[in-house]
């Protein structure tokens, strides 16, 4: 069976043909190369219109148009003028070669390509291009956004700089050149929130550099330093969280081979496969949207012609996966000598004076320029330390801090005897009005925790019946992992708190995440009085990284 599939959810318009063994009998993109100012959607649109019939020409000289079985079009996420565009082409030749069509999400054809052209089974993939970065998994029937951008996409972050300092777009491969002549280490901000990353902040600081003089090498090289290391945390954070064996890096700025260095090494020191698909596949291309359209069609999706309206904000975990049937899946493993392995450090059990100690070490990571690396780890342990410590002061229970050594970047705190939430929650969702007790107290007191996930509380075991007080009878859920809290009573970061949490239970805990998320908001309400302003800047701030028509 042959597919003919057509991309065009931006400025490159992509016409492939694929098989259903997966080969790929004809791929070719043309980009639409923006004015100064930038892209306009209309603009793009019009080079769709103009590009896709001379693609298609080509295409049909390489491979007889009557034997095609089946069109598929990226249907979203995008551009609205360009998705309608592509759409309107798709449906002509469907009705013209009289065979069926079908749309998909162009989120999930980079993914799958990538699965078809590596041994890629069952990865964590990073997704970066110029209008998404996802952290993406499949759990449970369906692909799942463990961690995205809050403002803007890293090739965006990219082009943007690039066509500030006059380069020519697309900025990623011109700033990755530069990069390599630069040595400077700039001091930029490194925005992380949980598994979620923003990277406007970023962006304008390197304006500023740029306005200020200094190398654009060294711009270029820090610019690349920081953007890649926030990555690449945030894809450790997600491997952590979900303990898939596979790392996949997939969309067009995964062409980069600082980024690919770094992704390969912190997959190496999680002991986990690291994969990404020749560059053909890495960026746009219309025989990803072939490769998907055959999966889903194959495995019953059906779509009349009244359903190929264009979705703009087409969400990577709206699809239901159908094509996926038995997966073999690969399980990071936690070495024997450690209790935990976070995405930042290596936790062992201990004693100190006698007493059960849990230590936290933030290890190396050798990922990061050697700069960056010490003072982030000694920032956080720092920060950590005196996070745990001070949130008690408002009744929220830690571990208590025995000792730190910031040379080391080791908290010796005490060993909690319990089951982390996430691994209970769902048989015991009033937990989560505890939790929203706990984050209630911290907004109204002024600390944001910024890596709000059930991994991050821990239930304290029943002591031995016997032995128990009355006062002991409650059991007391502690908040653990502070190292990225800060002071702020700021109702966007409050707000970015509450998106970091609700995103990291919808995509854990999918089946039971109504019910958590009512119980968690009506624990946070009874608790902190200003929740209404803050639940208000949390829609405006999840609106932002979507597209609008
Ligand atoms: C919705 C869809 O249209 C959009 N497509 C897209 O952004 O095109 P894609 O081909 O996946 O990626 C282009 C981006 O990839 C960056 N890029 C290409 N080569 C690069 C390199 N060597 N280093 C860094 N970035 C690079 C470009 O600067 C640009 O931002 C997307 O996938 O989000
Ligand atoms: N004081 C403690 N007592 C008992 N177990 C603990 C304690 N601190 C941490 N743990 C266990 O270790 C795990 C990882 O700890 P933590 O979240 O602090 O590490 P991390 O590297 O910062 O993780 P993350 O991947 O969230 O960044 C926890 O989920 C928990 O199971
Ligand atoms: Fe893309």
């Amino acid at each position: 069976m042959l597919c003919i599939g057509l991309e065009g959810t931006a400025e490159k318009t992509g016409v492939g043909i694929v098989d259903s063994e997966g080969n790929v009998l004809f791929n070719k993109t043309i980009i639409y190369k923006p004015p100064k100012q930038g892209i306009n959607p209309r603009e793009a649109a019009d080079h769709h219109a103009e590009t896709f019939p001379k693609l298609l020409k080509e295409a049909f000289e390489v491979v007889d148009k009557n034997e095609i079985d089946l069109v598929a079009f990226s249907q979203g996420p995008g551009l609205g003028p360009s998705l309608r565009i592509t759409a309107t082409v798709a449906r002509t030749l469907s009705l013209t070669l009289k065979k069926p069509i079908i749309g998909v999400n162009h989120c999930i054809a980079h993914i799958e390509i990538g699965k078809l052209t590596t041994d890629a089974e069952d990865p964590l993939t990073l997704y970066v291009s110029g209008g998404n970065t996802q952290v993406i998994a499949y759990v449970s029937k369906r692909y799942r956004v463990f961690g995205e951008t809050l403002d803007i996409a890293v090739g965006n972050c990219l082009d943007q700089f690039a066509r500030y300092a006059n380069l020519p777009h697309p900025g990623g491969p011109q700033i990755e050149e530069l990069a390599k002549k630069g040595k400077k280490l700039l001091d930029l901000p490194y925005t992380i929130k949980g598994m979620d990353i923003a990277f406007s902040g970023l962006l304008t600081a390197c304006m500023r550099q740029y306005d200020a003089g200094e190398k654009l090498e060294d711009i270029c090289y820090s610019l690349q330093e920081y953007a890649f290391s926030m990555l690449t945390e945030i894809t450790e954070r997600a491997l952590a969280h979900t303990n898939k064996g596979e790392v996949m890096l997939v969309g067009g700025v995964a062409a980069n081979t600082r980024l690919r260095e770094m992704l390969k090494n912190m997959s190496e020191g999680q002991g986990v496969e690291f994969y990404v698909p020749p560059k053909e596949f890495c960026g746009d291309n219309g025989a990803m949207i072939a490769w998907l359209g055959l999966l889903m069609y194959l495995n019953g999706t059906k779509l009349k012609l009244e359903d190929t309206k264009v979705i703009p904000n087409y969400r990577t975990d709206m699809v239901e996966v159908n094509w996926i049937k038995n997966i073999k899946t690969k399980k990071r493993r936690i070495p024997k000598h450690l209790i935990g392995k976070g995405a930042e450090a290596d936790l062992k059990k201990g004693s100190y004076l006698g007493m059960d100690v849990v230590i936290k070490k933030r290890i190396k990571k050798h990922y990061r320029d050697e700069k960056l690396d010490e003072k982030i780890r000694k920032s956080r342990t720092a920060r950590e330390a005196r996070y745990l410590s001070l949130v008690k002061d408002f009744g929220i229970p830690t571990p208590y801090v025995y000792d730190v050594n910031l040379e080391e970047k080791q908290i010796t705190m005490k060993h909690i005897k319990g089951k982390v939430v996430k691994d209970i929650i769902e048989d015991n969702t009033k937990l989560a009005w505890e939790i929203g007790k706990i984050v209630g107290t911290l907004h109204k007191n002024g600390v944001i925790h910024n890596d709000l996930t059930t991994s991050n509380f821990i239930l304290e075991e029943h002591k031995e019946e016997s032995k128990i007080s009355k006062m002991d009878k409650e059991r007391q859920i502690y908040l653990i992992d502070l190292g990225l809290g800060k002071i702020s009573d700021i109702d966007e970061d409050k707000a970015v708190d509450l998106i970091v949490f609700k995103k990291a239970v919808s995509s854990t805990h999918y089946e039971k995440f109504r019910e958590i998320w009512k119980e968690f908001l009506e624990g946070y309400k009874a608790t902190y009085k200003e929740w209404k302003v803050v639940l208000k800047l949390m829609e405006d701030v999840e609106k932002r990284a979507r597209y609008i028509e």
